[in-house]
């Protein structure tokens, strides 16, 4: 059997796990580089969980400084094999206001300055991306969303822009013509590198704004976020509490193979890989690995 873990990266606001207890912080070395900050693992309702703040604690680093490789490297290290994560999205619905949750199922990239890859020259890989977000973890985002009564809207397309400047009108209008749901800057270099770590992932999206879209909503500033997400953290501190309580403690097989994206995924025949990029994805490469050798 495979032990269950869940990792839950907190997002804009959010640099803590009301709840967690019995705590002990590990600062984790990866060989991609420096993690946001220390791992936190804890309890919840006697499950364990490990906790990361993407920005780090005090908000420290931008979306596009963030190391998400180093981060999702730390997590598949000690064992996650679960990620949720929380994120602040400007809504492009009249129905999406702010305070809303969404657990999205659709993720577009518009960035450009991320390493959202674990291969490159040396081990060159291609993992499928068409369903980005876990069923199961979908799926349990919802029930605890219900279990604890809190209104969620299940699916949606989150949209991924560099920034950290906010958005154009323009953008702001096409995007909403495109049909996106929510636009933030952090979620899909980590949904990209869970997959390729064989990760299950999922982002619970707090909507905090109308970005700038709205003519009778002035455009957002980052306070108005700060606020929102301010008076929501009981709310989401109460469902991933739940999502934590009920987790299961093994691992259920991902119904897209989230958990065995690599199977087919590697490109480089064996005698012309990298040993020294080998080396760095000594966690990402364990199953593979292990399943080649046994
Ligand atoms: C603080 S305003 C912009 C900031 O908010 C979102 O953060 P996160 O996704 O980490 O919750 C957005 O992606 C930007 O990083
Ligand atoms: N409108 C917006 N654009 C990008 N990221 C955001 N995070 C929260 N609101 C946002």
């Amino acid at each position: 059997m495979t032990k269950a873990l869940l990792g839950i990266i907190g997002g804009s606001g959010v640099y803590d796990l009301p709840g967690l207890s019995d705590i002990k912080e590990e600062k984790v070395d990866s060989p991609w580089g420096e993690p946001s900050d220390v791992l936190r693992f804890g309890r919840i309702g006697g499950t364990e969980a490990v906790f990361l703040p993407r920005h780090g604690r005090g908000h420290h680093l931008s979306p596009s400084g963030i190391n998400y490789r180093a981060n999702i490297d730390a997590l598949k290290r000690v064992g996650v094999t679960d990620v949720i994560s929380v994120s602040a999205c400007g809504s492009f619905r009249e129905e999406l206001p702010p305070g809303m949750f969404v657990a999205v199922d659709q993720f577009v990239d518009r960035t450009f300055g991320r390493q959202t890859s674990f291969f490159g020259n040396g081990c060159v890989a291609h993992v499928s991306m068409a369903q980005p977000v876990a069923p199961l973890l979908l799926h349990r985002l919802i029930a605890a969303a219900r279990a604890e009564q809190i209104e969620i809207v299940k699916g949606g397309t989150y949209v991924c822009m560099e920034g950290p400047q906010f958005s154009s009108k323009a953008e702001s209008l096409s995007y909403k013509a495109a049909g996106y749901s929510v636009i933030g800057m952090t979620a899909l270099p980590e949904a990209k590198l869970a997959r390729e770590a064989e990760m299950s992932y999922a982002t619970l999206a707090m909507v905090t704004d109308f970005d700038c879209w709205h003519d009778e909503i002035a455009a957002v500033e980052v306070t108005d976020i700060m606020e929102v997400v301010k008076s929501n953290a009981d709310k989401a501190a109460r469902l991933v509490a739940r999502l934590l309580t009920d987790f299961p403690v093994e691992h259920q097989p991902c119904p897209v193979g989230s958990d065995r994206a690599l199977d087919y995924a590697l490109t480089t025949a064996r005698d012309a890989r990298d040993p020294e990029l080998l080396n760095k994805l000594d966690a990402i490469l364990a199953r593979v690995n292990a399943k080649q050798a046994g």
